[in-house]
Parts: C-alpha cells; structure tokens; sequence
C-alpha cells in the first residue's frame, strides 16, 4: 500500500483540441520505462487489438510511477473525464475522486467555452489547479498573453504556469514535478475504518465484464470480499482487484487514496452507478458519499430503421451500445409513418449525435431520426404532473394546465466578427441574454435559452455562422413554464406522427410554412392532388398543395417497347423500396429526413 502522502491523484481538463489527450500519453510515456522495472504483479492475458482500444476509449485513466526530484517515489493516477458537455454530470463525479487538475490551455488558442465550464467544475470540487500552457512550439504560441488571460477570465494565479509543448516533450518534465510538489495528497483515508470506496466509472469488456474504476477512501478492497453498492444495494464477491498502467496489471489490494479496477461478474453497467459508494457487505461505512443521482436523460428522439428489415438488427445493436453506456436508453416504438423503431432518450444532443453515428458506422444501419424532443412536464387539471418524451403522446390540451419546458445557461465565446450573428441567433431562439463581456479579442455571451430551440441545429447554425471559430458550452437551469403547441403536419388530410412537435406559438405559423414548404418539394407527385397542412388543434395554420400528376410514367412508352417498359416500372419498384407508404401517398425517406433538418435560416 503506499503512504497517502506519495499518491496524487488527478485529471485534465481542456477545451476540445487543446491537448489533453497529448499530454496524457506524454505523461504515460515519460513514466512507462519505470513501470516495466517496478511492476512484479501478474498483467492480464494479452490484450487483442480490440481491448486496447477499448480500453484507451474509455479508461484513459492510468496509474504512472515517478521518481520525483525530491528523492522520493510517487504514485500519480490521472484520471480520465468525458470531453463533452452532455456528460458534465460525470465529468463532476470523476473529478470527486481526485485533489488537482492540470488546466491546459492551448497557448495560440487561449481560453474557450470548456475551457470555462471545465475549470469552474474543478474548482467547485476543490481542486487545486496547475496551469499547462500547451502548444509553444507553434509559432502563433502567446503564452504571455494566454497567461494574463487565464488569470483575468478565470481568477487563477497563472505566474507559475508551466509552459509545454505535449507535441515536442519540452517542459513536460516540469509537470511531473509541478503534480508532486503543487497538487495536495489525498485528504483523508484511514485503512482500519470500514470499506469505502467511490465507484468512480465503468464499462462493459467482452472478457472480463462490466469493470468497475474504483477510488479507496477509507478500508482496503481486496479479492474475494463480497462488497455492496450503496445506492442500487447490489452485492457482489470481488474476483479481481488491480491497477491499469495503461495495461490492466491484478494486484492483491488497493488502500486508501488509490484507484483502481474491480471486477465483480457484474451483469451490465446499468447496475454500476457513476457515484455510488461501494462498501464491505458484512462491515459497512455509515456514511454513503454525498450526492448520489443516475444521469437523466434530457433529450429523445425516435430512432426508426430505414429498411424495416433491420429491425432486429437495430435492437441488437442498441443493446450492445447500452452495455457500456447506462445514460442511453431505448424502448419500442411504432410510429404509422415510420414503421417500427425505438424512442431513445440522451445526455444531450451530441450524445445523440454519437450513438446515431455509431449506429449507423459500428454496426452499417440507415436510420431515420425523429424531431429531437426535450422532456416537457405537464402540469394537468387534476393536479398530477406528467413527463412528456414524445411529442406523439401529448394528451388533450383542455386537461393541460401548463407546459413546463427545460432552460439552459449557455456560453459562447467567439472572435468579434461573427458576435452580431450570433446575438440574432440567440435572440430568434428565444434567448435572454444574461452576460456579455470581452476576453481580449474574443467575446463571451452568456444567454439563457429553452433547451427545445437549442436542438434544432442550434450548434451547426453557431459553427456555421462563425466559421467554425465561436464555442460552446452550456449546462441545464431549471424548468419554466412556456406558451407551447403541438404542432402536427397533415399530409392528404392524415397526420404524420414522426413529424410533429411542440413549438412555441410565436414561432409555430414560421415553423409550419417552412415544413409544408419544404415537404411540397420533397414529396413527388401523385396521381391526386396532396395537401400538406401544418395545425394546432384543429386550426391549420399553414398549407402548401402538390399538384396531381398528369401522365402515367409509361405512357410515353406507347406500348411498343416492352423491355424499356419493364426497366421503368423496376425503376419505380426500388424507389418504392425508399418510400413510405401513407394512407394513399408515398413519402420518401429523404423527406422526412430533410424536413427534420429545420433550420430557419
Ligand atoms: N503543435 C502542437 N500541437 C499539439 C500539441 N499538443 C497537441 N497538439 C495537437 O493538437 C491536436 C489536439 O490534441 P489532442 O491531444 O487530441 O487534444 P485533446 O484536448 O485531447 O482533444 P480531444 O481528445 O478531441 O478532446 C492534435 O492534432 C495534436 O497533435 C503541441 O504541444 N504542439
């Protein structure tokens, strides 16, 4: 066991790009020569290529060994944090399990968006802070400048930062030394009290199973204990106690301050709970850490095959997304435009964004996407209170006394040019601006804006507005109440699920233009007269008709060439294939994909 005063655990944070990844591996290397010598303990059996990969994706977490300046030997874990803003939930908990963060900020860069949440995150968890200037080899490097600026944006004492480049190695040493002599040891930590332990990630390993990342605080976990999870009161016999150098290495315990893995032939890791505390079933700890809540998801969507075959498929590979990832749920859905599918709930939009790519990547499935939807909460006559997830399943307005709709506090940092157009946004999006301020040439707004107008492309709007160049980050407030309506698009007089949505009324006559507009173009012609109608209630508030088709495709054949005739019609065949079929129209997929992209710009 090593004395807590020798161990420092800790994490990075950054904005994206600006080298955390970089320096982690930098940290790994300069320390691994070590770790081969020292390391007498048993490494699990090699690793396919799949494992590591694996492993690198989720655990970036690693325990390095160092020989400090001071003569003394070092336990350094660095522990991971998801990069993004959906996951801020976990990137808090993470954080709880460490004393310190290395702030790095990108020295041509400056201070972004995450830059931001990420610091203030550490703070609230009472970390001591090392500032990393990265990236001075680049000649566009300021680091005096990006100096002043972390200390004026963010209060910290930047003076002795430690300039690096994470690329090159230079100055890396530097903060090695700065982790030992800067970042405190762990607090606390008594290995006499009864087992305590945070279960601080997991994930699911086709080998082993679900692996449990664990930080000691008080007690020793060893092998073969039976522990419980406080939080789902879940028990388990520990079948392997160990550390991960990168490589996942067994060893006999882990003490006070460590970290380390577990695995415990735990099913899922929807039975883990980022969080939770883990304690010794036949001698507990009175005192469950604070702050205890599985992450909720806050935005839904339902996610339909293209190819109705593929459903199965679909439901197979959800599941195994969901054995590694307990904050993204699904269940079954039907939808009369969209066939069978599944309404699946997110972190936010970009967790979103990534399971639907993974989907679509990992395991070669064409999806279609309904509107994203946030959870609205319905407050009835009768005085219940109700969670919306699909705008499908809003009942009778008349037993609604008020729609309550999720507001989040965003930051966006941006040079000056492209502020103005971001203001608009903001502004169309029904944004109440809270803050705004300059950091050197870059502005920062903070607005105040309902989560339901921030999923409808409010990131690739923002990123397209400024080049690419302004940032963004925001977190959830609270509920208030809105003036919303369901919206509901009728095509030949029938309404198609998958389409409606709630909008505010303001903005509902705009909204419901642009979709007949867009539908009119996206629906061929058929042999009758289509009108596309947008409605609330039964008031339609906006229509567009596509005119009948004349001729039928083969006439023009006159019959004379059969084979020319056959081809035509096994044209259409496979078109159809692409096509849903509804009441009397057909509506390709295509449509409802492009109408689903409703920007309003
Ligand atoms: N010139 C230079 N480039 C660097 C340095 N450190 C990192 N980079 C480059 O910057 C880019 C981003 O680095 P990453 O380490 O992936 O950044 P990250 O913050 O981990 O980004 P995510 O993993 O996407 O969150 C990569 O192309 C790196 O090669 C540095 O010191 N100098």
């Amino acid at each position: 066991m090593t004395p807590l005063k020798n161990i420092r655990n800790f994490s990075i944070v950054a904005h994206i790009d600006h080298g955390k990844s970089t320096l982690a591996d930098r940290l790994i290397q300069m320390t691994g020569s070590l770790e081969e010598r020292e390391m007498k303990e048993q490494v699990l059996d090699a690793m396919d290529i799949e494992r590591e990969r694996g492993i690198t994706i989720k655990a970036n977490t690693v325990r390095l060994e160092y020989n400090a300046a001071d003569g003394e030997h070092y336990v350094l874990n660095l522990i991971d944090t998801p990069g993004h803003v959906d996951f801020a939930y976990e990137v808090s908990r993470s954080l709880r399990a460490c004393e310190g963060s290395l702030l790095v900020v990108d020295a041509s860069q400056g201070v972004e968006a995450q830059t931001l949440a990420n610091v203030y995150q550490a703070l609230d968890a009472d970390h001591e802070i090392v500032v990393v200037l990265n990236k001075v080899d680049l000649p566009a490097a300021e680091p005096d400048r990006i100096r002043e600026q972390v200390e004026e944006v963010i209060g910290l004492d930047a003076s002795d930062a430690v300039l690096i480049s994470a690329k090159t190695g230079l100055g890396v040493d530097q903060v090695l030394e700065a982790i030992v002599k800067r970042l405190p040891p762990p607090k606390e930590g008594d290995a006499q009290k009864p087992l305590k332990a945070m279960l601080v990630d997991s994930w699911y390993d086709a080998y082993l199973g679900v692996i449990v990342l664990v930080r000691v605080i008080d007690g020793v976990l060893r092998k073969g204990q039976q522990i419980r999870m406080m939080g789902t009161d879940a028990r388990y016999p520990v079948d392997r106690v160990g550390v991960i150098t990168p490589k996942m290495v067994i060893t006999d315990e882990l003490g006070p301050g460590e970290i380390g893995f577990i695995t415990a032939s735990i099913k899922e890791v929807a039975d883990t709970r980022v969080g939770d505390t883990i304690t010794e079933d036949k001698r507990p700890t009175p005192e469950m850490l604070p702050g205890f809540k599985p992450a909720q998801p806050v935005v839904f969507c339902g996610l339909f095959p293209v190819d109705a075959a593929d459903f199965e498929a679909l439901r197979a590979a959800m599941g195994r997304l969901r054995l590694n990832d307990a904050s993204f749920s699904f269940e079954m859905e039907t939808s009369a435009a969209l066939g069978f599918g599944f309404r699946c709930g997110f972190l936010g939009l970009l967790h979103l964004e990534i399971i639907q790519e993974r989907l679509e990547r990992e395991f070669d499935l064409d999806l279609i996407a309904t509107a994203p939807s946030v959870v609205y909460r319905l407050a009835m006559t009768d005085g219940t209170v109700k969670e919306l997830h699909n705008p499908a399943d809003m009942p009778d307005v008349v037993k609604i006394a008020a729609i309550e709709e999720p507001w989040i506090r965003a930051t966006i940092m941006t040079p000056d040019d492209y502020l103005g157009a971001i203001l608009k946004l903001c502004q169309e999006r029904r944004g109440v601006q809270a803050d705004l301020s300059y950091v050197g040439k870059r502005a920062m707004a903070t607005y105040d804006l309902p989560l339901n107008e921030v999923v409808f492309d409010f990131y690739d709007r923002l990123k397209s507005i400024s080049k690419g160049y302004a940032s963004f980050d925001y977190q959830l407030t609270d509920y208030k109440e809105g003036d919303l309506v369901k919206m509901s698009i009728l095509v030949n007089d029938e309404p198609v699920d998958a389409l409606s949505m709630l909008v505010h009324r303001q903005a509902a006559e705009k909204r419901g233009r642009a979709m007949c507009e867009k539908l009119k173009e996206l629906i061929p012609k058929h042999m009758f007269k289509i009108p596309i109608q947008a409605a609330i209630g039964g008031k339609v508030i906006a229509r567009e008709t596509i005119s009948a088709l004349r001729k039928d495709v083969t006439a023009k054949c006159y019959g004379g060439d059969v084979t020319r005739k056959r081809k035509l019609l096994e044209k259409q065949k496979e078109g159809k294939k692409r096509m849903r079929q509804f009441g009397k129209v057909e509506i390709p997929q295509a449509a409802f994909i492009e109408a689903l992209k409703m920007g309003d710009g």
